[in-house]
């Protein structure tokens, strides 16, 4: 699909321009009738039509708007990322963008707001946005969640902070952000990490910012690249067995995030099995499935001896989104292991 230049045609002086770039979800979604929380269709209504039912938006920013995907986020791919990404650069580049809106599925709104945050070549605040019910929904919260997306997306203070996840009034940083329940509007958190900050009465107010880096500090870039490096998730549970991980270095994984249990312990029969994929090249990540903390290097397995990485406090799908941009520099479990201290 041909993607229109956005031209700032009539703007409103002194307003910021923001633009807000559709990918679908349940914020576009639809359902049979107002109270179909569940079993109702994703990615229906096109982003003009978002925008469109909220004319306040016209005191906040002047807004263009590109439909780049209308898709359900289980769907979304690591092409759509690289073609997302690509995108976000070239209009952050163009002098009169002042930030980006991006309204998307919450299954994984998590995985792309990282590739993104370690991707976007530019200071520009981009806010990523989705919502838990429906748009046709009784209390539908993708509205008020959009219009805060566009007052930070235009706002000073969000220039500089990283890519954003925007929902239920809170601001969190894409590194840290997971979504924690399957189906209430409070479902994002940063867990321990804590908010960044609030839109709140028209208002936005930071409190804290990551240390680790982002955006224009990051090594990584892909505007050259068409595809990423495999890299699979291991889950781990009592009595679990290697079928999914040799399938997955069958399938041709260049690394694997196990997620193990507690502070990512290995089983005692998964040892053998992981080494193997090691000696054939396979940077082996160990995270944990508990989603909260630190995975400690040297401490549930001797990841110096096995040649191994920690995910650091990255979940499972967060470590894979990052391994994947670190197999495009290195094949060093050294140089890896460093990137997962410092982004
Ligand atoms: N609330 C949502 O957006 C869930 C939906 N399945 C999606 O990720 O597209």
């Amino acid at each position: 699909q041909e993607l229109q230049p956005v031209s700032a045609e009539s703007p409103t002086q002194g307003l910021p321009n923001v633009t807000v770039l559709g990918t679908g979800g349940t914020i576009a979604g639809t359902g049979a009738n107002r109270t179909a929380m569940v079993g109702y269709k994703a990615a229906t209504v096109a982003i003009d039509t978002l925008i469109a039912s909220i004319p306040e938006l016209n005191k906040v920013a002047n807004i263009k708007t590109e439909q780049i995907f209308q898709v359900a986020s289980e769907s979304m791919t690591v092409d759509q990322w690289l073609k997302l990404a690509k995108r976000v650069n070239v209009l952050l580049a163009q002098p009169h963008v002042d930030g980006i809106v991006i309204t998307h599925g919450t299954d994984t709104i998590e995985e792309t707001a990282y590739f993104l945050d370690l991707t976007v070549k530019s200071h520009k605040p981009v806010v990523m946005v989705g919502a838990m019910r429906p748009s046709n929904a009784l209390s539908a919260d993708g509205p008020l969640n959009l219009y805060n997306a566009v007052l930070l997306a235009g706002s000073k203070e969000a220039i500089g902070k990283g890519v954003l996840v925007a929902l239920n009034d809170q601001i969190n940083a894409a590194r840290d952000v997971t979504k924690t329940n399957t189906s209430t509007t409070d479902a994002f958190k940063s867990t321990e990490l804590g908010v960044l900050g609030y839109v709140q009465g028209r208002k936005v107010y930071f409190y804290r910012q990551s240390t680790r880096k982002n955006t224009l500090d990051t090594e990584f870039d892909i505007s050259n690249l068409a595809v990423l490096p495999r890299v699979d998730i291991v889950y781990g549970y009592a009595d679990m067995d290697s079928a999914a991980l040799d399938g997955q270095v069958a399938a041709g994984a260049k690394g694997i995030i196990h997620a193990g249990v507690g502070n990512g312990s290995v089983a005692a029969q998964m040892k053998v099995p992981l080494l193997a994929a090691r000696k054939k090249g396979v940077i082996i990540v160990r995270a944990s499935r508990v989603g909260q903390g630190i995975v400690a290097r040297n401490g549930e397995a001797s990841d110096d001896a096995l040649d191994f990485v920690v995910a650091d406090t990255l979940n499972a799908q967060k470590a894979r989104v990052l391994l994947m941009l670190g197999l495009t520099r290195t094949t060093s479990p050294q140089e890896i292991q460093r990137m997962f201290y410092t982004y």
